[in-house]
């Protein structure tokens, strides 16, 4: 049940609020913007008086060194001018959102205990007046949690000292832009669908927004669970899953401001143009954004000199892998079996690499499993593998040393120009000395140092295990028939991405490394492309990570579809976490009714998904001829751009958009949106739809849905997360005919046109 206010008594009192806040706000934000003003011009002169000292007294050393005490305490001053400066700038943009817009909503609450009702105001952030007063309350304080979770009568709220009840008299949303009130009702709902059906019909953005007005009550558990270290959440297309973990982040932050901070979390996004996507979220609540990365990236960086597959290839050559059969190195039963396989691994079936410099060998792998052998065999292999390290540090400081003496080295000295020579010496050296004999002992040693530099690299980086021939021996046990394979991609220096996760798992148990302590939170969106074995070497990278975990089983596109029950049985055995909750979202935001509608009867139990109810044109499904298809795309795209500003074509492929791109006339050809492309242009773009996820569009065009592409249930994932992209329009095409999945829908959820004209 919900209130509309007309323009009377109560919106002129609201108004009058707004004014009054704003006011206050323009205030502090003109004196934060005189304080960043302030800050930036000590910082320059600072600045100038640091470049004038490092050029005078460099040349007497006594002088020299108070210039450097005097730059090294002017360098300080600057860093934290520079920091005051950050803080100020981010300030200042919160206080201008703020401006434009103080807050959305108000509760009127009698707390127990208290003697009168008190009226709170909820906004993107806390402001105070003068005397400490709240004038807006920030959504993620503890009281707000009412607005997002209470009905009208008694609820209560969490607080650091435990449960509060309180009565809720009044619940009240706004939406205020530019200072000025367009829409406020009372209600008696969770949060009424009113605003929510204003928000939802805009046009997209390049930019993913932030929910926190809209944020429904089961989104809400999502956001503010502190207690589980796993939270799966398993969301239909367009509940919100995404829009819920960027909150949640931003809940995060602010409930253990003391001892998290962004770079202490990680997000695994699907691609770049997600990254891009979402990059303004955390920012407009005055947060700073977490750290990104793509699973194919995180591989990347710890195979250096190797190409890491990335999860798009692997689609490409495979289309999607349908069989019911399980790739056992993508199971966390073979990372298991890899932990077990170490424990038992003899000191035999060890395998070293020689360690070169330029050809000369430097430690071969007999001696280096010779030392190894010495080493107490009680000891599980982690910590031999880091004496072992130790050790051969040590030999090669006392190969460094002998070879100091050495004429090569001195020749080289003798060869040196001056400048090299002064830059070799080191400023902080220069005339330290007392006699020449030193200053060239300390020159041998760094020429020698640096020339050994890459060895210490190779021991410091565990390089003497030859860990690539150790997995291959490794998969000669568990599958003999794939030990080829992996070996004909190393030739090519490239690895499958398959082989990443059960790779870097053998060597970490060998070296007892690989792990990152400081991350407290890793999120995995679109967790149903990620295989268990790479959540489960997330998980083991990551130990004091709490994890949360989001996807949508409908929308896999890369594995066989794994259903949400399964993942959380499957983790609690494998990782066993101290607490876990699973959270279904089933209602859909995204698309209006009819898309969703359509949407929901591709899949088998689609039921469970509920579409809100905002409603748009039917879906269109356009059969036409071979000829006339590229001109009927065309014709389609250009009809949706009149009302929307992004139409996507989408195909389920990358061949299929390149022969698209093709056919057409460049002056109609849309933009060809590539894996390395990190943002959107508006207009209509193609691209296939493993770039798509996790996206949306004002506009969807299917291409192409016969059922040559589409043949049956196996391209259901495909077929129905393309459809999904679509916010406000949706048409299908295909050529000659369609995809049984399409003639199962009922036929008054779409519109047909036949356009054949052979
Ligand atoms: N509570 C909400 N208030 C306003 N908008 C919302 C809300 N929840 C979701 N939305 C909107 O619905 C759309 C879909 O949200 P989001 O991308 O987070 O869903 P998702 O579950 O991650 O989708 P998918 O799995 O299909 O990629 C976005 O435009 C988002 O802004």
């Amino acid at each position: 049940m919900k209130k509309e206010i007309t323009l009377d008594k109560e919106h002129i009192f609201e108004q009058e609020r707004v004014n009054r806040v704003v006011s206050m706000i323009s205030t502090s934000l003109q004196k934060a913007k005189n304080e960043y003003d302030n800050a930036k011009q000590e910082r320059s002169s600072v600045e100038k008086n640091y470049v004038q000292n490092a050029k005078i007294n460099t040349f007497e050393v006594d002088d020299q060194m108070e210039t450097n005490a005097e730059v090294q305490q002017q360098k300080q001053l600057v860093a934290k001018n520079v920091e005051t400066e950050n803080i100020l700038e981010r300030q200042i943009k919160l206080l201008a959102d703020l401006k434009k817009s103080p807050y959305f909503g108000r509760i009127d609450i009698h707390e127990d205990g208290e003697t009168s009702p008190e009226t709170l105001y909820i906004g993107t952030s806390s402001f105070n007046d003068d005397t400490g007063n709240f004038l807006i309350y920030d959504w993620r304080a503890p009281i707000a949690s009412i607005y997002y979770n209470g009905n009208l009568g008694y609820v209560s709220y969490n607080t650091p000292q435990g449960k509060q009840n309180a009565q809720l008299l009044k619940k009240r949303q706004f939406r205020i832009q530019e200072s000025k009130i367009t829409n406020m009702f009372d209600t008696n709902e969770t949060v009424g669908d009113e605003l929510l059906q204003e928000m939802l019909g805009e046009q997209g953005d390049e930019y993913m927004k932030n929910i926190v007005a809209t944020i429904q009550k089961e989104q809400n558990d999502i956001i503010r669970d502190t207690k589980h270290d796993l939270l799966i959440v398993q969301g239909v297309a367009g509940s919100g899953k995404t829009s819920a973990i960027l909150q949640r982040i931003a809940f995060l932050l602010y409930h253990s401001r003391s001892d998290l901070n962004a770079d202490q979390i990680v997000l695994f996004s699907p691609n770049l143009l997600f990254s891009h996507y979402i990059s303004e979220v955390l920012p407009s609540l005055g947060e700073r954004n977490m750290r990104q990365v793509t699973i194919t990236e995180f591989f990347a960086q710890r195979f250096e000199g190797l190409n890491v597959e990335t999860l798009f290839e692997n689609f490409e050559k495979h289309q999607i892998k349908q069989t019911s059969e399980k790739n056992i190195k993508e199971t966390a039963e073979f990372m298991l079996s890899i932990k077990k396989q170490v424990e038992n691994l003899d000191n035999k079936d060890l395998l070293f690499n020689n360690l070169l410099l330029e050809d000369q060998i430097i430690f071969t792998k007999k001696e280096i499993l010779s030392l190894y052998s010495t080493l107490p065999s009680a000891q599980p292999h982690h910590l031999r593998q880091f004496e072992l390290k130790n050790i051969l540090i040590q030999k090669l400081k006392q190969k460094i040393k002998k070879e100091q003496s050495k004429q090569w080295v001195l020749d080289k000295i003798d060869s040196l120009s001056e400048e090299e020579y002064y830059s070799l010496l080191g400023e902080y050296k220069r005339g330290r000395f007392d006699n020449i004999e030193s200053e060239i002992t300390y020159l041998s040693k760094k020429i020698v140092q640096t020339k050994f530099e890459p060895i210490y690299e190779a021991i410091y980086n565990n390089y003497f295990l030859d860990i690539y021939h150790q997995y291959a021996e490794l998969l000669k046990v568990f599958l003999p028939f794939d030990q080829k394979k992996f070996n004909d991609e190393l030739e090519l220096h490239r690895i499958r991405l398959e082989d990443c996760a059960p790779l870097l798992y053998l060597r970490d148990q060998l070296t007892g490394e690989g792990q990152n302590h400081s991350i407290h939170h890793l999120f995995v969106d679109e967790i149903q492309d990620y295989s268990l074995a790479q959540i489960y070497y997330l998980h083991a990278t990551f130990p004091n990570a709490h994890l949360t975990l989001l996807g949508d089983s409908e929308q896999a596109l890369f594995h066989t579809l794994q259903s949400s029950n399964e993942l959380m049985t499957s983790l609690k055995e494998t990782i066993a976490p101290k607490k876990a909750r699973m959270i279904e979202l089933n209602k859909s935001y995204r698309s209006t009714f009819e898309i969703t509608s359509f949407m929901k009867s591709l899949l088998p139990d689609g039921n469970k998904i509920q579409a809100f109810t905002r409603s748009g044109p039917l879906p269109k499904v356009v059969i036409t001829s071979k000829k006339a298809v590229i001109s009927k795309l065309i014709f389609e795209a250009q009809r949706l751009l009149k009302n929307n500003e992004t139409v996507a074509i989408i195909t389920k492929d990358i061949v299929t958009c390149q022969l698209l791109l093709h056919s057409m006339k460049s002056k109609n050809a849309p933009t060809l949106i590539k894996n390395s492309d990190r943002s959107l242009p508006k207009g209509i773009v193609l691209l296939p739809i493993y770039l798509a996820k996790g996206l949306e569009f004002d506009a969807v065009i299917a291409y192409e849905i016969s059922k040559e592409n589409y043949p049956n249930d196996k391209s259901l994932g495909i077929l129905y997360t393309i459809c999904s992209r679509a916010m406000h329009e949706l048409v299908l095409i295909g050529v000659e005919n369609v995809s049984p999945l399409i003639t199962n829908v009922p036929n008054n959820l779409f519109i047909v046109e036949h356009a054949i004209t052979l």
